[in-house]
């Protein structure tokens, strides 16, 4: 092995002064930068797209920055340290100096390029779903699972209730029984008719959401609803390309109204679970956690062992039967569906 490289005195104190210098916002990281940039500012970023991001000053003004080569990562949420510029240079005013710690990150896997960060900071995972194209429970539980490994509350939504009968009704409200009472928020709307909406409005109005689920199931309609800027910005791509949907991928985020914030990623709709551990998985059913560690073999796999916790507890009804074989398809679709990298 090779001795490690020292770092000689000159250079130990050139790295600390650099390092004070990116932490202190009052001062640029190079005096000769002051000539070219304002002083340093905290700032939102709304949405990023290759070497720009857009940053929401605190005074509401949005200014088109340049990131510093030395900023790997930085997405939509992210909480930022810039300067903006003396004098706008082809469309860009200001300059992206530092990124601060994230409290939560959502990760998209790529089936290519492994894990990619697409937004930060997010409080609140708004799972839709609808009665058409098809109630799903185990996509609904997928979902569950990413965001209770992620760390970021999930709240469940049911779109397009307006299309149920009575007897679609009560077999749905039996569906969402059961998450309500794991402790999940549940909601019924539609988004075509209204009913709901001032409730999710609600819900929202509190810190940063953002809404995944299938295509189809309405996130465009309910998006589109809240945020008439939004609906604006499609209208007007559908009027020039008469295809009515988005035509970029980036994340971006959008202040609600009444307060709060909802990030549009159209990249994190959908989301795989290749990246979790089979032990996540179990851990992402809230219900299990309880028991993790009362099996009989610390090993436990919690499908056929003898001893089970789990299994016990799938047979006297206190884990319902439904989850639990959720929860092996979740497992079995892992390990068919995982790319090497992962
Ligand atoms: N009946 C009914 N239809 C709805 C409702 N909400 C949305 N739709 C319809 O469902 C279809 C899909 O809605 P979108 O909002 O595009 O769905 P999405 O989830 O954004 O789909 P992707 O963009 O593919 O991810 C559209 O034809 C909507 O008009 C609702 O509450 N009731
Ligand atoms: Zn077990």
């Amino acid at each position: 092995m090779s001795p490690k490289r020292r770092l000689t005195k000159q250079q130990q104190a050139r790295i600390a002064r650099h390092n004070q210098k990116r932490l202190d916002t009052s001062q640029g990281p190079d005096p000769a930068e002051d000539a070219i940039y304002l002083a340093a500012e905290p700032g939102l970023i709304l949405s990023r797209f290759g070497k720009h991001a857009d940053v929401e000053a605190e005074d509401g003004q949005v200014i088109r920055c340049n990131l510093r080569r030395t900023l790997t990562s930085v997405v939509t949420g992210d909480r930022v340290v810039f300067r903006r510029a003396r004098q706008s240079q082809g469309g860009v005013d200001g300059i992206l100096d530092a990124v601060a710690e994230r409290t939560t990150v959502l990760l998209r896997p790529d089936f290519y390029d492994g894990l990619k960060p697409v937004a930060a900071n997010i409080d609140r995972i708004v799972v839709v779903s609808a009665v058409l194209p098809e109630f799903s429970a185990h996509i609904i539980d997928r979902y569950l699972v990413a965001a209770e490994v992620t760390g970021i509350p999930p709240v469940l939504v049911l779109n397009k209730t307006d299309l149920l009968d009575a007897s679609q009704q009560k077999a749905l409200e039996d569906q969402l029984q059961l998450y309500q009472a794991l402790g999940y928020p549940c909601l019924w709307l539609s988004a075509k008719q209204g009913q709901g909406m001032a409730e999710l409005l609600a819900l929202l109005q509190q810190g940063t959401s953002i809404l995944v689920g299938q295509s189809g199931v309405g996130k465009s309609s309910i998006m589109n609803a809240i945020l008439p800027e939004l609906a604006l910005s499609t209208q007007q791509v559908s009027d020039v390309s008469g295809l009515g949907q988005h035509t970029t991928t980036a994340s971006r985020l959008y202040h609600l109204p009444g307060g709060g914030q909802l990030i549009d990623s159209p990249g994190i709709r959908e989301f795989g679970l290749w990246h979790f551990s089979p032990e996540q998985v179990t851990a992402g059913f809230t219900e299990f956690q309880p028991l993790l560690g009362h099996c009989k073999f610390r090993d436990c796999k919690h499908i056929k062992d003898p001893g089970c916790a789990i299994l016990q507890a799938v047979a006297d009804g206190s884990i319902s039967e439904q989850r639990y074989q959720s929860y092996l398809r979740i497992l079995t679709s892992m390990a068919e569906d995982k790319p090497n990298h992962f």
